[in-house]
């Protein structure tokens, strides 16, 4: 633990809040590919990258949305249709989630969708996140997250959301819920999906003092469950595809859904109570002001 939050403490501070750290900076804009072969089917958004090859069944669905993949309404929305596409298409078995952005998997959720809009708004990106989580916490084709990149808070809830995580072994990346540090709380279900993946101890820990992990702490507390060197990412997360594959999809599937389906059950039970709840908190003056002085520091982070 003392390890963890030593390593936590090279994270940049201002007031309560703590950024990851940095040194890496992005251009905006990306150059967009598409394939050509018969049995590729390429499709793309101006955010998300859908590359499904038909002889594998497997679809890599490349977040592209610069400079740091975060998750604004856009993004969401984007991400939504490519997955239900995904999911309604018979040629698809298994989906990997990884980053076109270098050194970042995904930000999390886009600050600036919460932060000086208004109430109609908030709740509209809070059911956005709302649909992205139970969509892929409830997917029944094989998720992947390949890992490549920092992972704070949303993104490390999408990470989560997925069957299996390999993260690129780069000693700059973190992954993990930093929601505490930015002076705002996880969600239940966000507490809900931590608990389900590294246990009820370690989440607490983990969501009390807003950990960052390492890709080789992450791995010992099990928050990612490989991790490799970056270039190896995607050919892991195929490897490791092939080997779900091996499963009966109609067994592996009906054990994911009894094994999540209470902690699908309940967001879904207290769906509207919990877009009122972020609604409310994030129209809070005192988190608007902790927030907007989160972005100005992000902001003016020069390394
Ligand atoms: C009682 C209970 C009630 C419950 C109610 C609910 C409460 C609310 C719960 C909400 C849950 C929140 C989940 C989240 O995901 S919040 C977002 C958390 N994310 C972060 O803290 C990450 C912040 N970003 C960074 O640390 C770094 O940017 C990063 C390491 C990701 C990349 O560093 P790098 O040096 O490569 O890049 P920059 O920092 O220079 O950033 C580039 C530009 O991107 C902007 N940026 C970064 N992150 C975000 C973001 N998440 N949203 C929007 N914009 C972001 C950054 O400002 C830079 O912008 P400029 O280029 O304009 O300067």
């Amino acid at each position: 633990m003392a390890a963890v939050l030593r390593r936590g403490a090279k994270f940049i501070s201002f007031g309560s809040s703590q950024l990851l750290p940095g040194g890496c900076k992005h251009g905006r804009t990306s150059t967009l590919s598409f394939f050509s072969s018969s049995n590729r089917n390429s499709s793309s958004s101006s955010k998300i990258k859908v590359d499904l090859d038909g002889s594998t069944g497997i679809a890599v669905v490349k977040f592209q949305s610069p400079p740091v993949n975060s998750m604004s309404l856009d993004f969401l929305t984007e991400l939504s249709i490519s997955l239900e596409k995904l999911e309604l298409d018979k040629s698809c078995r298994g989906v990997i989630l990884t980053s076109g952005q270098p050194k970042i998997f995904s930000a999390g959720l886009d600050i600036l969708d919460m932060y000086g809009k208004n109430p109609e708004h908030y709740a509209e990106f809070w059911k956005s996140v709302q649909d992205i989580w139970l969509k892929l916490y409830s997917y029944s084709k094989i998720t992947i997250a390949g890992i490549n990149g920092s992972c704070p808070a949303g993104g490390c809830l999408m990470a989560m959301t997925c069957d299996y995580r390999i993260m690129a072994d780069d000693p700059r990346y973190r992954i993990g819920l930093n929601e505490t540090q930015l002076g705002i709380v996880a969600p239940f279900w966000f507490m809900d999906t931590i608990v389900n993946t590294v246990g009820h101890r370690t989440a607490e820990l983990s969501l009390q003092f807003g950990l960052m992990y390492s890709p080789s702490d992450a791995l010992k507390i099990g928050l990612v469950d490989q991790v490799v060197p970056e270039e190896k990412v995607l050919s892991t997360a195929t490897e490791t595809m092939t080997q779900f594959m091996a499963i009966p999809d109609h067994a592996r599937e009906i054990s994911k859904s009894m094994l999540r389906k209470p902690t699908v059950d309940r967001l879904l039970a207290f769906r509207d109570a919990d877009t009122k709840n972020f609604v409310s908190f994030i129209s809070k003056d005192s988190i608007q002001k902790s927030l907007g002085m989160y972005l100005t520091m992000l902001k003016q982070r020069k390394v």
